[in-house]
């Protein structure tokens, strides 16, 4: 029977277990730039058998929030290569998020202070976080987008292709995962309830699914499918996102994917940091079969699923097949020997929500390990 602690090949990733470390904003980036906090902080989990960074702007256009890194600037990239060498040098494997937020975005984050960009020009119900001229940190609602030129999107697919190649060549990654999911610039084209264009990346779900699928062709085009990984999130609504038949279109997209040779798919069940069993539409979304049109299309990607797993949910779902890891996002936040943890069947340290999102130290690097 597999076990968490079993290793396992991901593509061209070699895994030690099947424990990943979810992608988790932290905003403690200043100038987009990770600092040696974030060495500390990643090497100290890098036992997980695969940790994916939090999301790393691929551009300034993609960057949503303050103090989020990002992958498009000399700097950035040598601040990340400290942290995966350190990562590599404990023996730990480690992808980068490669994410534009499109329309979860404030003016005074944008180039030039221009307006968010999305498929379609409607506000998101959401708010950012942003750091005013004083220094003060505050939520406020995301600024209304503008539509994207069709005309616009191939330069956006070549700053996903840019930043997939940096991640490997300049900032020392094993791979990278396309985050399409939580609401994100790729996840607003795919789902209707953000996605109202007349063109053809518009109306059918072919339509709405052809942005994701350009990416996904450039960026496995660029560095290869076996250091490509895909975030999906087919019924969150978080940062205001939607569709009323998730079903079909998701379905859709991982027949489209199959063929790509991926390292991974990974899963986010129901509301992002929520109830899994949340769901949009007419009925509950069946993810056995979701991944079954994956696997039926011949895809060959590991099976990645997350939000709300224990110990022992995680260890069912892989025991029975329906995944081949599990991410652990809070967990790990708390507990960065959370793979010895479980191993021994230790108790784990409760995270502090307070610090999640910015600051420095505190709620950083210095939640204990086991003695
Ligand atoms: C990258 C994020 C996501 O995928 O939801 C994110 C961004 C800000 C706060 C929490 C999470």
């Amino acid at each position: 029977m597999t076990t968490l602690f079993d290793p396992i090949k991901a593509g061209d990733l070699q895994l030690a277990n099947r424990i990943v470390m979810a992608p988790l904003t932290r905003n403690r980036s200043p100038n987009a730039t990770p600092t040696e906090l974030a060495v500390t902080y990643y090497t100290q989990r890098a036992t997980a058998g695969l940790i994916v960074s939090e999301g790393t702007a691929i551009t300034q256009q993609g960057q949503g929030y303050a103090d989020v890194p990002g992958l498009y600037a000399p700097e950035q990239l040598a601040a990340w290569r400290k942290v995966t060498d350190a990562v590599h040098a404990e023996g730990g494997k480690v992808v980068a998020q490669i994410w534009h937020v499109g329309r979860v975005s404030h003016t005074s984050l944008q180039p030039g202070g221009a307006a968010p960009v999305a498929p379609s020009a409607i506000q998101a119900k959401t708010k950012t976080y942003i750091i005013d001229a004083d220094g003060n940190g505050g939520f406020v609602d995301t600024s209304e987008p503008r539509a994207l030129e069709a005309s616009e999107l191939p330069s956006i697919v070549e700053d996903y292709r840019r930043a997939a190649r940096a991640a490997i060549d300049e900032a020392g990654f094993d791979g990278v995962e396309i985050h399409a999911a939580n609401g994100y610039l790729l996840d607003q084209f795919m789902r209707a309830g953000t996605n109202h264009r007349t063109d053809e990346y518009g109306g059918s779900i072919e339509n709405r699914a052809r942005f994701l699928l350009e990416v996904v062709d450039a960026v496995v085009g660029e560095i290869g499918g076996g250091r490509t990984g895909i975030r999906l999130s087919p019924v969150t609504p978080s940062n205001d996102a939607s569709d009323p038949e998730p079903q079909p279109l998701f379905d859709y997209v991982a027949g489209k994917l199959a063929p790509y040779g991926l390292a991974f798919v990974h899963v986010v069940e129901g509301h992002t940091g929520g109830p899994r069993d949340y769901s949009q539409g007419d009925k509950p979304f069946d993810y056995a079969a979701f991944k079954a049109a994956y696997r039926d299309a011949g895809g060959i990607g590991a099976w990645i699923v997350n939000n709300g797993y224990t110990q022992e949910l995680a260890e069912d779902a892989v025991a029975e097949g329906r995944a081949d890891l599990v991410a652990f996002g809070k967990p790990f936040i708390a507990n960065p020997d959370l793979v010895q943890r479980f191993k021994e069947g230790a108790e784990l340290n409760a995270p502090d929500s307070a610090s999640f999102y910015g600051g420095g130290a505190t709620g950083y690097i210095d939640y204990p390990a086991l003695v």
